[in-house]
């Protein structure tokens, strides 16, 4: 049996899919208390993520000393160049952060790009302690690759023989024919494939076109790629492919989950949502049991086993209302997926509204909100629970970064419900 099929998770724009693959590294990362080994891509794709891992909002959770950073391909170009991708790294974020002992660049200092790949795959291999790769032990925590416009992953391109070296981790690649034309150096797909998760980002119109490709299953570089574990696709609304979008269930939904961590405007959308349809609004905090409130007034984040009558109380009244023909709109976090198949259950027609925010951004709205119990510090506690919904979960996802007539008008549009905007003056988000 081959790898897992890939999980398509849809963000809302460039800004969401940083956000989210930044958000899924330091996951990853927490998962392991020994040394890390995250493997870097180039290109353009990649730069907003390596960025956010400087703000202190990343920074801090990384555990410096045990990560080390590699590169998946170079352009066999001197160091400092503005093509060389590690060069983007360590500008980005690398060179403030990481220890230099830490950073394992490929050399492109050694006369030839094959010499090259040898001398990469001598340190990779001194690094992983042995010359044959096991499933078991993955070379890496993370790989990050993006998806060129001929559906090359690293530089593996299509038709070279790159592609198909199954007995190298490392390969020279004497000229490229996308730009920048210029040798390559890059990770095969057998190294690549050696590690615990894959995430490509792909994001921006113009990938739209490539992407429908590779997801019709052509036979590309970037169908080839796939983790011995698990890949994810972040794929922006941008670039997501029209034969993708449509894969909700058909007919208007009977309810309306909007969910986020807390401050992210559940409340406020769902009550905009509400006015705008003419459906009825629930506050799920609303169906909490006493004791789970008392608990978060006092800072104390609940277990799951608080949260296990609070869902169900939920459900049965999502139930209750279809049972009466009544459609309803109930705002609750849901931020694991265990909770939301509670919530949805096996009915195609109970819909998840995602509000997906920066930390940054919803840090500060809870610093301002009154009145409410959920403490600013368990924030963090949010956001380590959140498990964005997966496309397998048809969900709407759209930004909070918007006013709020704004962001209805977008989750009607992605659910096919054309709404007359009520004269009503624009609020702020
Ligand atoms: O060296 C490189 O150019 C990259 O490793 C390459 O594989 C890149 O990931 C894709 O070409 C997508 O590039 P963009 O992210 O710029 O679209």
């Amino acid at each position: 049996m081959g790898p897992p099929s890939p999980e398509l998770v849809r963000v809302a724009d460039k800004a969401a899919m940083a956000r989210t693959g930044a958000d899924l590294l330091l996951a990853r990362i927490a998962e392991n208390a020994g040394r890390i080994a995250i493997c870097l891509t180039g290109g353009s794709s990649p730069k907003q993520l390596y960025e956010l891992l400087a703000t202190q909002a990343y920074r801090d959770r990384i555990p410096w000393p045990r990560v080390h950073w590699f590169i998946g391909d170079e352009r066999f170009v001197p160091a400092g160049d503005a093509l060389h991708n590690m060069t983007m790294a360590r500008h980005a974020f690398l060179d403030a952060c990481a220890p230099a002992a830490n950073i394992h660049p490929i050399p492109t200092d050694t006369g030839s790009p094959e010499r090259s790949a040898n001398a990469y795959a001598r340190e990779l291999i001194t690094f992983y302690g042995a010359d044959q790769l096991d499933p078991a032990r993955p070379l890496f925590d993370v790989v990050l690759l993006g998806i060129g416009p001929d559906g090359h992953v690293a530089s593996l391109f299509p038709g070279y023989p790159a592609v198909e070296v199954r007995d190298r981790w490392v390969v020279g690649v004497d000229q490229a024919h996308v730009a920048p034309f210029v040798p390559r150096v890059s990770l095969t797909l057998p190294a690549l494939a050696s590690c615990r998760t894959m995430l490509f980002e792909v994001a921006g119109a113009d990938k739209q076109p490539i992407l429908t490709r590779v997801l019709a299953g052509e036979d590309l570089p970037a169908n080839r790629a796939r983790s011995t574990h698990e890949t994810t696709f972040l794929i922006d609304a941008a670039a997501w492919p029209e034969t993708a979008a449509d894969r909700s269930p058909p007919g208007l939904p009977h309810a309306l989950i909007v969910m986020g961590v807390s401050s992210s405007g559940k409340s406020t959308v769902g009550q905009a949502l509400g006015r705008r349809l003419g459906w009825r609004f629930e506050d799920g905090d609303s169906f909490h049991p006493p004791a789970n409130v008392a608990k978060m007034s006092a800072g104390q984040p609940l277990t799951d086993a608080d949260r296990w009558p609070w869902l169900q109380a939920i459900a049965d009244e999502i139930a209750r209302c279809r049972a009466q023909g009544e459609p309803i709109i109930i705002a609750c976090s849901a931020l694991k997926k265990a909770y939301r198949k509670i919530l949805v259950g096996d009915c195609g027609n109970v819909r998840l509204v995602y509000l997906e925010g920066d930390r940054e951004l919803i840090g500060d709205r809870m610093g301002h909100r009154k009145g409410h119990f959920m403490p600013t510090g368990l924030l963090d506690s949010q956001f380590a629970t959140l498990e964005p919904p997966g496309v397998d979960e048809h969900p709407v996802t759209v930004s909070v970064d918007a006013p709020v007539e704004t962001i209805v008008d977008d989750i009607l549009q992605q659910l096919h419900i054309g709404q007359d905007r009520p004269d009503c003056e624009r609020n702020g988000s």
